[in-house]
């Protein structure tokens, strides 16, 4: 690359990036993921290095971000507010360790944090009340947002120390409030958040804290300033005896293998924590050590931060395809240039339904932001950048089912569009694949291909005749062999003894995932029950609503699904509750319902398997006929809300008595 080329590199590099800083930190609207603003960060950073000539004034590698943007009254701060230098690899991270133990003669002692994907804050206390908050701004400068730190809930208004003291700390909304407050906005019709940080953010900065008080913004303290403390560690342990809230995933060590094994700790539970974390901090422990290794204009050289792989990623929209479910729903399908994102290659996303399109106003062409969230399918979040779309709209609504050409019809609330041949093929077959998928009844040998195969040379038409395959003509077809045509015979006959909640799964009712499955089957003996059931009946049951209940209760007597019962009874698969829960059973959990909260020892999901193993159903929300809530630490809403209820609240150890118990 020639001089000009490389200076104009540089250039361009800075202004994008420039451009990324604005939209994230002023507009709280990010145009990138993170992980490729860090990677053309890089870029930019070791250009500047080699060619420091070149290298802008205004280079985002000189400041930590743009400046405030003015509504708020503006507050200077004592110390600056630094950034993090960060790394996704293990090996730099090593480096940076090494560097610190040659730098300062010995290994010391670490504190490594959860990096809470949030926004930072400086809180200051003093004659022992909450004085004024602000946010790091430039780092130098931050915003007074006092007002609405003090919704907070969480964070006490006062402290028993009279002295002047800073607290910093990173504030953030929960996964769980952030996905309540993104589900009212789609109802509106109005634009989603990109993810919690950005939620955060904008809620910081509302000028009006009765707004900001219903985001239920919380926050975990990382740094005490002002203090006697000698360490860090000593600093963390002073403001939580104030009863400041501080991550219990602390940890503090002085070896490189513990250091290691918590990253790879809080990575399995990453998932599952109620907060987003984009990785973690280490730091060092010691403050005369601290400063013995000192700050340069941007960052600390005694922390790092490690982060773990994005879950969000960039990519092209390529086109939109439409896809016709097992309930005959048609949804738009997002077709993507394959991209690498936590471990797996991307090439198609959800839409969920043809409003989502407009409101996002997706085209092809457009780079669109994905994310992997709890979800296997990942899903577009929205466009980022639209300047080489096409501009022709990327599907017209159908007027006919796109797979068999049947008719179709909008649901009642007019978001979804349904083919409603009850003889589409499309539907046949992904109603065939989710009935033997491995939650419902679990049949073997039968993939999407060679189910496709089957309809098309008659040897399946539905459901029912899985129960009488010709395994004759099957073992001479082409690719099988008696082999493999006695082992799907047997996958399909064990599958006649699966249980009530796996069938009802299976038969593949909208709204009725595992979950409410598992919940139909303990409400009724049998499948037959659960046909007869009014809707009366139905909606009485925790935790089914109305949607629910009237699409259970409609589908049942669907023609098609009764001649799919029949053929099942006559196959002699299991319609029968298992006797373990039934009413014979005089375990103490039997019949009972819990719902879980808080943190626990273990996985969440074993003690889920342990209730329901007990004959209870597990359920996620508290009401007043719930019959115990078990409490871990640091539960929160859930258990106000039970105590307010005057629900059984009982603790772990309780529970497992419990379940133990005949
Ligand atoms: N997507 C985009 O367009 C875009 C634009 C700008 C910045 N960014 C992202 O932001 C990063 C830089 O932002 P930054 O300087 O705000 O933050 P940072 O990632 O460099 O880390 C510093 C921040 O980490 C936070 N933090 C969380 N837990 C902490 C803990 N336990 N201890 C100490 N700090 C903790 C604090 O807020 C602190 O200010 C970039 O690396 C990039 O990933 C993205
Ligand atoms: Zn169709």
């Amino acid at each position: 690359m020639s001089k000009s080329q490389l200076r104009k590199q540089i250039e361009e590099l800075t202004a994008k990036l420039n451009q990324a800083d604005a939209a994230y930190y002023l507009h709280n609207d990010p145009i990138m993921a993170d992980a490729q603003y860090d990677m053309l960060y890089r870029e930019l950073q070791s250009l500047e290095m080699q060619y420091p000539e070149f290298a802008l004034l205004d280079s985002p590698t000189m400041r930590i971000s743009p400046k405030v943007n003015g509504a708020l009254p503006t507050f200077n701060h004592r110390t600056p507010m630094l950034s993090l230098s960060n790394t996704y690899d293990l090996i730099e991270l090593d480096e940076f360790l090494k560097r610190v133990h040659r730098e300062i003669g010995y290994f010391p002692t670490f504190v490594v944090e959860p990096k809470i994907d949030g926004v930072a804050v400086s809180i200051h206390y003093q004659d022992g009340k909450l004085h004024q908050a602000v946010t790091r701004g430039d780092g130098a400068i931050g915003e007074d947002i006092t007002h609405n730190i003090r919704t907070i809930r969480s964070l006490p208004l006062a402290i028993p120390e009279s002295d002047r003291i800073e607290v910093r700390g990173e504030v953030y909304i929960s996964r769980e409030n952030f996905h309540h407050i993104n589900l009212r906005r789609q109802e509106q019709g109005e634009p989603l958040y990109a993810n919690p940080r950005n939620l955060a953010a904008g809620s910081l900065k509302l000028l009006d804290s009765l707004s900001a008080s219903r985001r239920g913004l919380d926050i975990f303290c990382y740094a005490l300033l002002g203090s006697e403390e000698k360490s860090h560690w000593q600093s963390l342990n002073q403001i939580k005896e104030w009863n400041l809230p501080v991550n219990n995933l602390n940890t503090k060590t002085n070896n490189v293998k513990e250091i290691h094994q918590v990253i790879k700790q809080i990575h399995e539970m990453r998932s599952r924590l109620p907060y987003d974390i984009d990785g973690l901090v280490i730091k060092v422990d010691h403050y005369d050590l601290q400063q013995l290794l000192g700050v340069t204009a941007k960052s600390p050289r005694y922390a790092v931060a490690y982060k773990y792989e994005a879950l969000q990623v960039s990519t092209k929209l390529i086109e939109i395809t439409l896809q016709v479910g097992r309930t005959g729903v048609i949804t738009p399908v997002a077709e993507l240039e394959p991209v690498l994102l936590a471990g797996s290659t991307i090439s198609r996303a959800t839409l969920h339904n043809f409003d989502e399109i407009i409101r996002k106003d997706l085209r092809p062409g457009d780079t669109v932001l994905i994310e992997k969230g709890g979800d296997v399918i990942p899903k577009v979040i929205k466009v980022i950048d639209s300047h080489s779309r096409q501009d022709a709209l990327p599907v017209t609504l159908p007027k006919a089912c796109p797979a068999c050409d049947g008719h179709i019809e909008w649901t009642e609330n007019g978001v979804h569009l349904y083919c409603i041949n009850p003889g589409c093929p499309a539907k046949r077959k992904n109603a065939i694949t989710h009935f033997v998928s491995r939650n419902a009844m679990d049949i073997s040998g039968l993939g999407e291909k060679v189910i496709e195969r089957f309809l098309q040379d008659g040897l399946l038409n539905d459901i029912g005749d899985l129960y009488h395959l010709d395994y004759d003509r099957i073992s001479s077809m082409d690719g099988f062999g008696p082999k493999s045509a006695e082992n799907l015979r047997s996958s399909v006959e064990k599958s006649r003894y699966n249980s009530l909640d796996r069938l009802i799964f299976a038969l593949g009712i909208r709204h009725v995932g595992k979950k409410t499955a598992q919940i139909l089957a303990s409400n009724f003996n049998s499948l037959d029950q659960l046909v007869s059931a009014t809707y009366e009946e139905l909606i009485k049951i925790d935790e089914i609503g109305e949607i629910t209940a009237s699409s259970v209760y409609r589908s049942l007597r669907n023609p098609r699904m009764i001649s799919i019962i029949e053929e099942l009874r006559h196959a002699g698969v299991n319609f029968n509750q298992e006797t373990k829960s039934s009413q014979q059973s005089n375990h103490l959990l039997d019949g009972k319902s819990v719902v879980f909260t808080g943190k626990l020892s273990r996985p969440r999901a074993e003690f889920e398997q342990l209730a329901q193993a007990a004959g209870a159903r597990v359920l996620s929300a508290v009401s007043a006929k719930l019959d115990f809530l078990v409490a871990g630490s640091d539960a929160g809403s859930k258990l106000n809300k039970a105590h307010q209820l005057g629900v059984s609240i009982i603790s772990e150890e309780e529970f497992s008595q419990l379940c133990s118990s005949e």
